[in-house]
């Protein structure tokens, strides 16, 4: 259950795993780009899961067809707007909206720093529009290698000051880590800060190696620290934020049971974890029901809920001042 008194926070959302359905299919028709499908009920399995995905790759696949269709920086701009509509009615007031400007242009050979550029304009219209905060996280995609997470970084750097944090997302198994110290220092050495996906499809070493050797401050997903209790005690510590996604660990069979989850142990460990997303639009759920129905069933008590939703804030990358502005604003 969400706590109405506390700021409700998203840290953990893919504003290129969220483009709507309808979205993709009217820049489809706008760019005359062959669809696999015409309809809302037809495109739907085209680009959200319906089962549990077998690995995190096939899970990954499902994104595509939203980057596909941007055929252009207004359409990217588009998605961004919509993206902080969409947070808006989830009720969030706060999130962290994290996109891969390689990954998006790349169908369309779009420029790069532009992409990132169009998503900055996107949601800064948007967060005047509809009163939520956002910061932007910029994405290196790993699964397209390490010559192309340099292009991004550098389409980063090119509007450092949009942009708030860098991490690294795709293909873990694939593309370990250690591959991307270079692109890390470089990140590190411009002030950005830091989350990495790690964890999630490969083991603890690769959240070890995140924070010692990427600089985590925060690590996204994370669920095999469970396995590696020297590695819980340091996350606890050391107070670095798991970014939790319940119902996306279901979905790329990263977990076997919502059950045996291991938020709950985080948070009992002392972790600061948190609740969040993932990529809402292609998962079918939104923040509501990661509260409302995968945190009781992984055995959170509201107790631990209201803690997970506190952390949102401790953990989120603001400054003291501006936590507690928004501490402020919520509890009225
Ligand atoms: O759950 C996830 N784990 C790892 N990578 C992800 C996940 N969701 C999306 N992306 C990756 O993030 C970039 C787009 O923002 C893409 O590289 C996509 O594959
Ligand atoms: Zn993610």
């Amino acid at each position: 259950m969400i706590d109405l008194k506390l700021p409700l926070t998203d840290i953990h959302r893919h504003l290129d795993g969220n483009i709507r359905a309808q979205t993709i299919l009217d820049l489809g028709r706008q760019f005359n780009l062959a669809l696999p499908a015409n309809s809302l009920d037809d495109l739907r399995p085209h680009v959200q899961v319906t089962a549990n995905e077998p690995d995190l790759v096939s899970f990954l696949q499902k994104l595509d067809w939203g980057v596909k269709v941007l055929g252009d920086l207004d359409a990217c701009r588009r998605i961004a707007l919509e993206n902080v509509e969409d947070a808006a009615r989830a009720g969030i007031h706060y999130a962290e909206l994290r996109f891969s400007p390689g990954y998006m242009a790349m169908t369309h050979q779009l420029p790069i720093a532009g992409v990132v550029e169009a998503v900055i304009d996107g949601v800064r219209a948007g967060v005047k529009q509809y009163g939520v905060d956002v910061n932007l996280i910029g994405i290196m995609s790993r699964t397209f290698g390490d010559e192309a997470c340099l292009r991004e970084l550098e389409g980063l750097l090119a509007h450092r000051d949009g942009i708030t944090a860098v991490d690294l997302a795709g293909d873990e198994l694939g593309f370990p880590g250690s591959e991307f110290l270079s692109h890390f220092n470089r990140a590190r050495d411009a002030g950005f800060r830091i989350t990495v996906h790690a964890g999630e499809a490969a083991g603890p070493e690769s959240i070890w190696q995140a924070i010692r050797e990427l600089g985590a401050e925060r690590i996204g997903h994370g669920v095999k620290a469970i396995e590696d209790r020297a590695l819980m005690d340091f996350l606890a510590e050391q107070r670095i934020g798991i970014e939790s996604c319940m119902t996306s660990n279901i979905q790329t069979s990263t977990v076997a049971s919502l059950a045996s989850h291991p938020l709950k142990a985080f948070l009992q460990h002392g972790i600061l974890a948190t609740i969040n997303t993932d990529d809402p639009a292609v998962q079918g759920v939104e923040l509501a029901h990661e509260y409302e129905v995968a945190a009781p069933q992984a055995g959170l008590t509201a107790e631990e809920m209201r803690q997970a939703q506190e952390n949102g804030v401790t953990i989120a990358f603001l400054s003291d001042t501006e936590k507690a502005a928004l501490r402020q604003r919520v509890a009225g």
